[in-house]
C-alpha cells in the first residue's frame, strides 16, 4: 500500500471483518424490539465498539503501518499479548510484532541480517542489555549512571566505561601475546586437571555435564582469573556458580527473588561477596591483564569495589556460560558416534606427539584447527545445532536498511531487533534439505574460503570452512555479529578444541550400563541466556584407554 493511500482505503483493505461488524451493529440498533431501553443500548453498544477495537487493534495498526516498514503480524486471540504466549509463523524475511510495551522486529532472513548488524551507528546493543545485566549481577543504580555514559558513542567511540572496556577486551582477545599465555595457562590447566583424575584403570560415574563445569570452572578461572581466584579461594563457589545459573532466570523476574528463587538467589549473593573480596583485597592484580585492566578501568570510572566485583559476574558468564554447554554438546555428538569418534582419533593423530619413552604425549592445539578439519568441522557444527540466542539491538535512529534481492526496509526509532540466530541455524532454505540434522561434515570443503580456520596446506586438500557454499556470512550466528561479534571466540576456539581431543585421545566413555552413551535431546522448552541445554544430562562412566593409563598427557598452543 502506498504512502499516500486514503485513510478509508487502508481500512477497506485492513483484515477486518466489517460485515460482521456491521451485522453486530443492526443487531444492537434492533434490540429496542426486545425491550431494551436507550441508555442500554448505548451502553451495550460502546462496550461492543470497544472490545471490537481492542481486538482488533493490531489489524488497525497493520492497516496504518509506513508501507516500508517490515510487516506487522497481527497476533490472532489476543491483542498485544498474544505474540508472548505463541509464537505464529510467517514467510516474511523481516516482520514487525506488537504488545503492550514493544514492537519488536523479527529477522529471519542472514541477507538482512548483516545490514543490521553493520549499522552500529544506528542501533545499539548496549541500549538493549543493559537492564538484564544489572538484573543479572545486582548493579545498584549510581553504578548504571555510570555505565549508560556515552553508551552510543555520542562523546567519541573511545569515551565512557563502557566503550572503555569493551575495546580493551576485543583487543586483548584478539590473536596475539596476551591471548596466546591465557589460552597456554588454561590448556595446561586442563592437562593438570583431567592428568590425575581417574587413575590407572579406574572409572568414574559422573554427569558428561558436571565432569565439563567442574573441569572448565576451576581452569578458566585460574587462566583468566589467576592464582587468587574466588573459585580457588572459596571452592563451595564452583558449584554455587552453577547454581545461580540454572536459577537466574527466576532470580532476575525480580518478584521477591529471595523468596520465589531463593537458592539461586543465595548462590549469587556468595559469589557477588567473594567477587567484592577479589577487587577489595586485590586478588585481581595476579589475575590475567584482561581482569587487571577492567578492574582499573572500572573503578576510575567510579564504580566502588563491591560494584567493580559484581561486574565481574558478567564476564564469568560470558567465559564459562557457553564454554561449558558447546563443550558438553560437543563431546556427547563425539562420544555418542563410535564412526565419528574413530575418524577424530585417527585425524588427530597428525596433531600428537610422543616422547622416547612413550610415557608422555602432547597434543598441540595449533595443528588441531589447521589440520584436522573433521574435529573443527563439527565443533562448528555442534554450535549451529545449539546456538539459539537472538542477537538484540535497539533502533536509535529511524533508517532503512537495504541489500540486494530485498525491497528497502524502513526501521523505526525505538522499535526492538531481534536477529533469530535459532531460526537461521535451522532454516533449509540457508542450509539445505538436511538443515535439522547433524551433519558433522557440513564445514569441510576442498577450498580455503576462511581466515580463521584455512589450512596453509595445498588448496585441493580437505580444509574446515568457516562457511559451507552458497552460505552467507550472516547466517552463522553462534557468536552473533557486526561490532559486537563474541570477542572470547578465539579464545573458546583454542580450548574447546583442545579439550575435545584430549578427552577423546584420554578415555573412553560409555553409558552406566556399558553401551554406546545415547546423545541427548534438546531442551527446547528452556530458552537459556547461552547455547541450548539437554533435556536430560546423561550419566556417564569414563576410564582411561587401555594400555594407556599411565600416559602423561599435555595440551599445547
Ligand atoms: C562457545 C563459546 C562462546 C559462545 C557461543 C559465545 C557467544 C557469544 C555471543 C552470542 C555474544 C553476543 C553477541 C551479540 O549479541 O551480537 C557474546 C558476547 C561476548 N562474549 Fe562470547 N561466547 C563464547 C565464549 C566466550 C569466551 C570464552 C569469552 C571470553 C574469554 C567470551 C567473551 C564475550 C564478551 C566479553 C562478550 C560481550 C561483547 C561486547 O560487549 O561487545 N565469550 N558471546
Amino acid at each position: 500500500m502506498a504512502l499516500s493511500t486514503p485513510p478509508l482505503t487502508k481500512l477497506r483493505k485492513a483484515n477486518i471483518p466489517w460485515f460482521k461488524l456491521a451485522t453486530g451493529f443492526i443487531g444492537l440498533l434492533t434490540s429496542h424490539w426486545y425491550g431494551f431501553d436507550g441508555i442500554q443500548i448505548r451502553i451495550y453498544g460502546l462496550a461492543y465498539i470497544s472490545i471490537f477495537l481492542i481486538y482488533y487493534a493490531e489489524e488497525f495498526l497493520a492497516a496504518f503501518q509506513d508501507s516500508q516498514e517490515p510487516p506487522l503480524i497481527p497476533s490472532h486471540g489476543i491483542p498485544f499479548l498474544g505474540h508472548v504466549i505463541v509464537n505464529r509463523k510467517t514467510n516474511h524475511p523481516i516482520y514487525t510484532l506488537q504488545t503492550l510495551t514493544a514492537r519488536t522486529i523479527i529477522v529471519i532472513s542472514p541477507q538482512l541480517a548483516a545490514p543490521i548488524q553493520r549499522a552500529s551507528k544506528s542501533m545499539s546493543f548496549y541500549g538493549m542489555i543493559l537492564e538484564v545485566t544489572k538484573r543479572l549481577v545486582d548493579f545498584d543504580e549510581p553504578s548504571m549512571e555510570i555505565i549508560r555514559y556515552n553508551l552510543d558513542g555520542e562523546h567519541g567511540s573511545t569515551e565512557g566505561l563502557m566503550n572503555e572496556s569493551h575495546n580493551m577486551v576485543a583487543s586483548v582477545l584478539s590473536p596475539g601475546p596476551v591471548l596466546n599465555s591465557m589460552s597456554t595457562m588454561q590448556l595446561e590447566k586442563f592437562s593438570e586437571l583431567l592428568n590425575p583424575m581417574i587413575p590407572g584403570s579406574e572409572s568414574l560415574s559422573i554427569s558428561l555435564m558436571d565432569f565439563v563445569k567442574r573441569t572448565f570452572t576451576t581452569a578458566n578461572a585460574f587462566a583468566i582469573y589467576g592464582p587468587q581466584n574466588p573459585f580457588a579461594m572459596h571452592p563451595e563457589l564452583l558449584s554455587k556458580f552453577w547454581e545461580y545459573e540454572a536459577g537466574m532466570i527466576a532470580v532476575m523476574a525480580n518478584i521477591f527473588p529471595w523468596i520465589t528463587a531463593r537458592k539461586p538467589w543465595l548462590a549469587r549473593k556468595a559469589i557477588n561477596a567473594a567477587l567484592q573480596e577479589f577487587v577489595e583485597k586485590e586478588y585481581y592484580k595476579t589475575a590475567s591483564p584482561m581482569i587487571q585492566k577492567r578492574v582499573a578501568i572500572n573503578l576510575k570510572h567510579g564504580l566502588t569495589t563491591k560494584m567493580a566485583g559484581h561486574a565481574e559476574l558478567i564476564l564469568l558468564f560470558g567465559i564459562i556460560g557457553n564454554a561449558v554447554p558447546t563443550t558438553f554438546w560437543f563431546l556427547a555428538n563425539v562420544f555418542s558416534r563410535p564412526e565419528l569418534l574413530a575418524q577424530i582419533r585417527k585425524e588427530t593423530a597428525t596433531a600428537v606427539t610422543t616422547s622416547s619413552d612413550g610415557k608422555e604425549r602432547v597434543i598441540n592445539v595449533t595443528k588441531l584447527k589447521t589440520t584436522c578439519p573433521l574435529l573443527v568441522s563439527t565443533y562448528r557444527e555442534t554450535l549451529r545445532k545449539i546456538a539459539n540466542l537472538s542477537s538484540v539491538r535497539l533502533v536509535t535512529r529511524t533508517h532503512a536498511i537495504t541489500t540486494p534481492n530485498h525491497r528497502p526496509y524502513l526501521l523505526k526509532k525505538s522499535s526492538i531487533v531481534q536477529i533469530a540466530s535459532g531460526v537461521i541455524h535451522s532454516a533449509p532454505s540457508v542450509w539445505g534439505s538436511d538443515a535439522t540434522e547433524f551433519v558433522p561434515t557440513r564445514f569441510i570443503s576442498t577450498t580455503t574460503t576462511s581466515e580463521q580456520f584455512s589450512s596453509s596446506t595445498a588448496s585441493a586438500e580437505r580444509t574446515a570452512t568457516a562457511l559451507p557454499k552458497n552460505v552467507p556470512s550472516a547466517a552463522y550466528r553462534a557468536f552473533g555479529g557486526g561490532s559486537v561479534i563474541c570477542p572470547g571466540r578465539h579464545f573458546a576456539q583454542s580450548e574447546i578444541l583442545g579439550f575435545v581431543a584430549l578427552c577423546v585421545w584420554m578415555f573412553d566413555v560409555e553409558d552406566e550400563k556399558g553401551g554406546v552413551m545415547k546423545c541427548p535431546e534438546r531442551d527446547d522448552g528452556r530458552i537459556p541466556l547461552s547455547v541450548m541445554k539437554p533435556v536430560k544430562e546423561p550419566q556417564i562412566r569414563i576410564r582411561r584407554r587401555k594400555g594407556e593409563e599411565d600416559v602423561a598427557w599435555r595440551l599445547e598452543l
